[in-house]
């Protein structure tokens, strides 16, 4: 028996525009057509139905290692050639990696799709290309916490062994000779060390060269002054930090801005004899201008943990030097940073597959889990507006252009849209295309398909408790398979609220409704007179067809309405003719939400 609820839509309230908007144009417009695929959710793997399936590139800890083996199967193959890789990745849900393995662009396309999360269990992800798992809607997510302390332990480590010879006179000793004045080395206290780069190892660093009673200082146009003050580091501008030093330990990521940061002529500048240490990452320095700089006496000593390629050649000049000590990237690898970094990263890989937002996304907005539990009905709300909005665009008019209307009690800078945005891209893209949207990949894939998005915020009276009064969609410039759900300017525009958690449709055009937005839907545009739904009940309910709500906007009394009806089920094609076929009917679509 169906059940119904007759109502019509109370007025919305008065709207205040306000000044924020965000705005992503392009060019070449999509064409819709009407294939429906099975809804998912944002990040969601979830859509996993069998058990996934996680390889692990490289070495990880136990604890780590037991983690995944719960939630998934668990591959385990070390040292493998990118050809392995490629070969194997099409198999794997989810990738983890440490600074060893290359994932390239190749593996991503070698996915065909099914890689879902890469997990670097460590810090630095520029082994990782970021550009293409973004364009295969592939998250990476990152352990940034739990080598810290081990890599600062291992720059300590470094300037203290470099300053008192201690891999050479090592060497000396075991070769059997005894070279006391060979190996005279140079105190720390007093000295002034240069951290480039005052991130988490870089203070941590700092902490601990104070305590050796240095004077510390660091360049890092980034990092919060009251940080460097709270450790009693004073932040100075590149050329004074370079000129000043008498050690200087690099700790920032490699990056186009970062690449080859000590050149030569950042060399040049240098006072003589300074000591260089680098646990960061081999591409940070110019190692053709390090040598150059050793061999003329400008760097006394060099120590090094990373290299551009690693490992490197056995003819390496650097490595070979006798002024320069090296390791083979140990500064992660103790037992306890490897342990911790391998919860972290089987945590976040897992939560990322089960669709949990993750705290350590790298190329996908973190949103903390307070923000995400309030937005959640919210982002089931934008995803169906956007669906239903495409849906309602006639075949070949191609959507480019849409406008979104966030309305909130809330100040412009109290809400996140990111999420909501990427929710409405994904419900606009994806019934008409074979793509998959996440939040990872919504704003690249509007992009590509020539989406042009304005949001705009309107600020409304009343209580900021709820982040969100009503969401608007507007698409310009498009024909529609359904007229009475034009604007006033000839838009199609959809507007919903959320009610009792649950995501509503409130208005279509310029018709108020009210209607739940699950299962899915009926449009019908009508002259308003007594009968109607009551017609259109019996009619679906002759169709096996099972209406869980029903609601009619109209502009007065006996004239033009607008009535949106929920279904269970799809009409079939002679429950379709048989409402066409009623006199008052002007037109009406069926929408699948
Ligand atoms: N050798 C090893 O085994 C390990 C190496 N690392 C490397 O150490 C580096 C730092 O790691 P964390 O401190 O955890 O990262 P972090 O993100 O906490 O700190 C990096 C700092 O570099 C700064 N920075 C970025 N661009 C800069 C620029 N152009 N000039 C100056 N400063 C800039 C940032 O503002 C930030 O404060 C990373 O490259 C990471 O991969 C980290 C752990 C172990
Ligand atoms: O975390 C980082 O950035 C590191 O460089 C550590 O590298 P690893 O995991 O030891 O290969």
């Amino acid at each position: 028996m169906a059940a119904f609820s007759f109502k019509v839509a109370p007025p919305l309230p008065k709207p205040t525009p306000s000044s924020f908007s965000w705005t992503l144009s392009l060019s070449s417009p999509i064409t819709p057509h009407r294939t429906a695929k099975p809804h998912k959710t944002l990040i969601v793997f979830s859509s996993l139905n069998a058990k996934p399936t996680i390889l692990v590139a490289e070495k990880l800890g136990q604890t780590g290692i037991q983690l995944l083996k719960t939630f998934a199967n668990v591959d385990c193959s070390y040292d493998m050639t990118t050809e392995d890789l490629c070969a194997k990745i099409s198999l794997c849900d989810a990738l983890i990696v440490r600074s060893a393995t290359k994932v390239t662009r190749q593996v991503f396309e070698s996915s065909g799709g099914r890689l879902k999360v890469v997990g670097r269990a460590g810090v630095g992800i520029d082994n990782v290309d970021l550009a293409a798992a973004t364009e295969h809607g592939c998250l990476v997510v990152n352990a940034p916490t739990a080598n810290t302390i081990a890599a600062a332990e291992h720059g300590i480590a470094l300037i203290t062994a470099m300053a008192r010879n201690i891999a050479q006179a090592d060497a000396s000793v075991k070769a059997g000779k005894w070279q006391r004045s060979k190996y005279v080395g140079v105190s720390l206290v007093g000295k002034t060390l240069l951290l480039m780069g005052f991130g988490k190892v870089g203070s941590e660093v700092a902490r601990r060269a104070k305590g050796l009673g240095m004077q510390v200082i660091a360049y890092d146009p980034y990092a919060p002054a009251d940080r460097a003050r709270a450790i009693g580091v004073e932040l100075v501008s590149f050329n004074e930090a370079i000129s000043t030093a008498d050690f200087i330990s690099l700790h920032m990521p490699l990056t186009p801005t970062t690449s080859k940061i000590l050149n030569d002529y950042a060399f040049s500048k240098m006072k003589k004899g300074v000591r260089i240490i680098n646990v960061a990452r081999g591409g940070v320095i110019d190692e053709e201008a390090l040598l150059r700089a050793l061999n003329s006496g400008i760097v006394a000593q060099a120590a090094l943990d990373v290299f551009t390629e690693e490992p490197p050649p056995k003819d390496n000049m650097l490595v070979l030097h006798e002024n320069v000590t090296v390791t083979p990237h140990l500064g992660a690898s103790t037992f306890e940073a490897q342990e911790g970094v391998a919860i972290e990263i089987a945590e976040a890989v897992v939560g990322a597959l089960k669709g949990e937002l993750a705290a350590t996304a790298v190329n996908a907005p973190m949103v903390p889990a307070e923000v995400l539990s309030e937005l959640a009905p919210f982002i089931l709300l934008a995803e169906k507006l956007g669906r239903l909005a495409v849906q309602l665009v006639a075949g070949g008019s191609g959507v480019q252009s849409v406008k979104i209307t966030y309305a909130s009690a809330r100040g412009p800078d109290d809400l996140d849209t990111r999420l909501l945005r990427a929710m409405i891209i994904k419900g606009l893209i994806e019934p008409i295309s074979s793509v998959f949207v996440n939040l990872v990949n919504a704003d690249f894939t509007a992009k590509q398909r020539g989406l042009k998005l304005a949001e705009e915020r309107i600020v409304l009276d009343g209580s900021p408790e709820k982040p969100l009064e009503f969401i608007q969609i507007q698409l310009a410039n498009v024909e529609s398979k359904f007229a009475g759900a034009l604007s006033d300017l000839g838009e199609i525009k959809v507007q919903g609220m959320v009610k009792e958690g649950l995501p509503h449709l409130t208005m279509v055009g310029t018709f108020g409704v009210d209607v739940s937005l699950e299962g899915s839907l009926i449009l019908c545009k009508q002259v308003d007179r007594p009968g109607i739904i009551g017609k259109v009940g019996t009619i679906l309910g002759e169709g096996n067809v099972n209406v869980n709500f029903m609601s009619v906007g109209r502009i007065a009394p006996r004239k033009q309405a607008v009535m949106t009806i929920g279904v269970d089920e799809e009409p079939d094609i002679e429950t379709v003719k048989k409402i066409g076929e009623i006199k008052a009917i002007e037109e009406f679509v069926f929408l699948k939400l």
